[in-house]
């Protein structure tokens, strides 16, 4: 008897995510010449869920997965992008953003190194692989984002590239050459010394500035004409405008860099949220993507964290967040349900004694930490064994390994759970998703029990509490709805609408509670509004 069809939208809800952007985090690996493993960045799983060290995390940033440091780009690839290229195949774009600090390992990770071949390479090796079994070419363009200019890295007689869109809404890129490539020796040489800055084609550009974004596009060819496209974007790293401008850099060309950031995080975040108006036009990298940003489009948000503490990674790590937990509509409302438990993201200004987790909104909790190491290398290599392990298994089984630190962590994974975290963008359930943490560590708080009396103890608490909540609110305020703002107390239509004007006319966004005063709220004003939004959680 012949096998029943499965249904095609059955098949539909197995095979498509039910989230079309993923945002995860990578932690850079240190480079030959750094310093070694004192004040590194480690991941750290505490022993069972609702343990005490995740229950007093004070800093948590919520994110789709995180990838360690001797995680390399051969495993973002295998478990990120390689479901890209298949949707890629289907006629699907996909875009590949990193993002992050200077510094944070976003060239290595996408363009890579002669030891390590980044996730652009990877991809084109791999389509490069397929194309001739199922009839198709590829092509490939290479441009630069400097000062609000395109220009393209292949020709370097082009003037600028300009943005335009056809009649079906499709972006056309005047001026942007297209250059068939038929081996990966061949698109080494196009892309890498594209990017080298000794490249005369690198001087258009180069000359009027320091910093822009890189982007390369994979274009597929059916005969003729373009099927589908797959970006990759290596960001120029963001910097805190106000603290270098004292140094006596390009503040221009540092908050353009920052503006576009802010921009792109504003088109996700819309498209995530399935908002009606989704702000391409704010910046020249989000139009340029336009049509591989939205639509069944696929997007993976790649946060590079500098492996030290950083406090522009932090920031970084928390428009991310925002990234992630912002939900779109068509998510079943269980899934929500999920979601509603994560965590609050706080940025920090603190610098010493830093310590934090990466852990799923359900159960499996792993702390991320920058702190002194204590030879972590066999526990790295048991975790990377059992991620590898636990990548692969099907059943519900409970994997405990014993850490090897001084601070005695044991690291416990529902594999169960796992699973949907390790798979990427195919995901079931797109809810499953990874909260870094950063937090006061295990024992500088036990030293704290010990020194104080429980009144003092309280009152740091207290103290702690009230940071939090500010840097929530001023979270709020840089990345929330219109909606979502009118939902604080104190604000209503009139304040909302003037928080966005001066959202999309500042160059920078709300870092203290003295930056609301922009918006003609006394000192007394906003000290209300925050009695008020306090009380609010108790009643
Ligand atoms: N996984 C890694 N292992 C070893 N070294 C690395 C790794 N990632 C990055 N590095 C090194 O760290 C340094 C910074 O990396 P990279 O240039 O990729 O950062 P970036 O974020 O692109 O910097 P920028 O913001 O200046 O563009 C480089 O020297 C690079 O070789």
């Amino acid at each position: 008897m012949e096998k029943p069809t499965p249904r095609r939208d059955v098949l539909d809800k197995m095979t498509r995510p039910s989230r079309s952007i993923r945002v995860v985090a990578k932690i850079r690996g240190f480079a030959d010449l750094e310093a070694g493993p004192a004040n590194s960045a480690s991941v750290i799983k505490p022993r069972f869920s609702g343990d005490e060290q995740t229950s007093s995390c004070k800093e948590s940033y919520k994110l789709d997965y995180c990838y360690e440091q001797n995680e390399g780009n051969d495993m973002i690839f295998e478990r990120e992008v390689k479901p890209l290229i298949h949707g890629v195949f289907d006629g699907l774009n996909a875009t590949i953003i990193a993002f992050g600090a200077r510094g944070s390992g976003k060239t290595h990770v996408i363009q890579g190194s002669d030891k390590e071949p980044g996730l652009a390479v990877l991809a084109v090796a791999e389509f490069l692989s397929r194309i001739e079994e199922i009839g198709r070419s590829i092509s490939v363009s290479v441009y630069e984002i400097s000062q609000d200019h395109v220009h393209d890295l292949l020709d370097p007689k082009q003037s600028t590239v300009t943005i335009l869109k056809d009649g079906q809404g499709i972006i056309q890129l005047k001026g942007l050459s297209q250059v068939p490539v038929k081996s990966i020796s061949e698109f080494e040489k196009l892309y890498l010394a594209g990017n080298n800055s000794s490249k005369p084609m690198q001087k258009i550009a180069s000359e009027c500035t320091h910093r822009s974004h890189k982007g390369l596009i994979v274009h597929i060819s059916s005969t003729s004409e373009t099927v589908s496209k797959m970006n990759f974007v290596d960001l120029a790293g963001f910097e805190d405008a106000r603290r270098k401008s004292s140094e006596g850099l390009n503040l221009i060309e540092i908050t353009k860099v920052n503006n576009s950031i802010y921009a792109l995080h504003k088109v996700v975040n819309a498209l995530n949220a399935n908002e009606n108006h989704v702000p391409y036009r704010e910046s020249k990298l989000t139009r340029m993507l336009q049509d591989s940003l939205g639509g069944k489009s696929r997007i993976l948000m790649l946060t590079c964290l500098n492996p030290s503490f950083c406090q522009d990674s932090m920031y970084m790590m928390s428009l991310a967040s925002q990234s992630c937990q912002a939900v779109n509509r068509t998510v079943p409302e269980t899934a929500k349900k999920v979601n509603s438990s994560a965590k609050p993201m706080v940025l920090s200004s603190h610098k010493s004694q830093l310590t934090g987790s990466v852990s799923t909104s359900r159960k499996p909790q792993m702390h991320f930490s920058i702190k002194k190491a204590y030879g972590l290398t066999s526990e790295i290599k048991e975790r990377k064994k059992l991620f590898d392990e636990a990548s692969h298994l099907t059943k519900s089984k409970k994997i405990s390994v014993k850490a090897s630190s001084s601070s005695d962590i044991a690291l416990a994974i529902d594999s169960s759970v796992q699973q949907e975290v390790f798979s990427p963008l195919g995901a079931i359930n797109p809810q499953e998703t990874i909260v870094l943490d950063k937090s006061i560590g295990m024992s500088s708080r036990c030293e704290v029990g010990d020194m104080n009396s429980p009144w003092e103890n309280f009152n740091m608490f207290g103290t702690e509490v009230k940071r939090s909540y500010v840097q929530n609110y001023l979270q709020l305020l840089n990345t929330g709805s219109k909606e979502q703002l009118k939902s604080l107390k104190g604000i209503g239509e009139k304040r909302a609408s003037s928080i966005l004007k001066l959202r999309d006319e500042s160059l920078e966004p709300f870092k203290e509670l003295d930056d609301l005063k922009a918006l003609n709220l006394s000192s007394k004003q906003i000290a209300k509004m925050m009695k008020m939004g306090v009380g609010d959680i108790f009643s």
